[in-house]
């Protein structure tokens, strides 16, 4: 069986800011009420990849979101350059042959990271999912990739909480469920379609939840992140 996760590492706050210094402002801001930080595509094009170094340098966690996907050989190899920053996750989207390529460049790096696949966005619903051509409703596509991912070997999953039940009873209890599009009750849902709130997370098996502008855009981010975890806890 997986390690238990304390309330508090359960949480990962997305750094979805436009620079170095603003992320670490809200970093000190958060203080010891997180440990676990994302940068994504925002931060990583703007330094974030050497924010993410000085983080892990510091004790923090580090989840490198930047959803690889591109011919097998570029994935293998970025992943290779990718490990040596000392994160804790990477993504790659959940299609076969990125993940195989992600898989063998995290065997060859030998670093630990753990290769996370995305299997359908959380701002998609059925809709969404007609529109770029599958013929599956999200549920049962979050489902064929997750059998996938376990079948590849990869370490983990990102899907909706929504689906985490049913992700749960295909890749087993050894693999990890990260869900983003969580929203406290009440807080603005923006662009997410599939969206669940801490504690139903917690209570659907799902090992981290992703929350980013709930935190960074609240008066007290702080504030926001400590109730966000005292909700996980109390749901466990
Ligand atoms: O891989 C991700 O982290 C991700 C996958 C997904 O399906 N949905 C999703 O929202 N994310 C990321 O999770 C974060 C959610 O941010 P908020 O919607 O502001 O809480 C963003 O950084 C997204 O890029």
């Amino acid at each position: 069986m997986p390690e238990p996760i304390s309330p508090r590492d359960r949480l990962i706050v997305a750094l979805d800011m436009a620079s170095t210094d603003e992320a670490e402002r809200l970093i000190a801001r958060i203080g010891d009420a997180a440990s676990f930080y994302k940068i994504g595509y925002r931060l990583g094009y703007a330094g974030g990849l050497g924010l993410a170094e000085r983080l892990v340098r510091g004790g923090h966690k580090v989840f490198l979101d930047l959803k690889l996907h591109d011919i097998g050989n570029t994935v293998e190899e970025g992943v290779q350059s990718l490990a040596g920053i000392g994160a804790t996750f990477l993504t790659v989207h959940a299609y076969p042959q990125t993940m195989r390529a992600a898989v063998s460049g995290r065997d060859k790096a030998g670093s630990g990271l753990k290769v996370l696949g995305v299997t359908v966005l959380t701002s998609y619903d059925d809709a969404d999912a007609r529109d770029a051509g599958y013929a599956l409703p999200v549920a049962d596509l979050v489902a064929v990739r997750a059998a996938a991912a376990k079948a590849i070997g990869i370490d983990g999953i990102v899907c909706s909480a929504a689906e985490a039940a049913q992700v749960r009873a295909v890749i087993g209890p050894d693999r990890l469920i990260v869900t983003p599009g969580i929203r406290p009750a009440g807080a603005e849902i923006g662009d997410q379609k599939r969206v669940v709130t801490p504690a139903e997370a917690m209570r659907a098996d799902v090992d981290h939840v992703v929350v980013g502008r709930p935190i960074t855009a609240a008066a007290d981010p702080r504030d926001v992140a400590s109730r966000i975890v005292d909700e996980m806890a109390a749901a466990l």
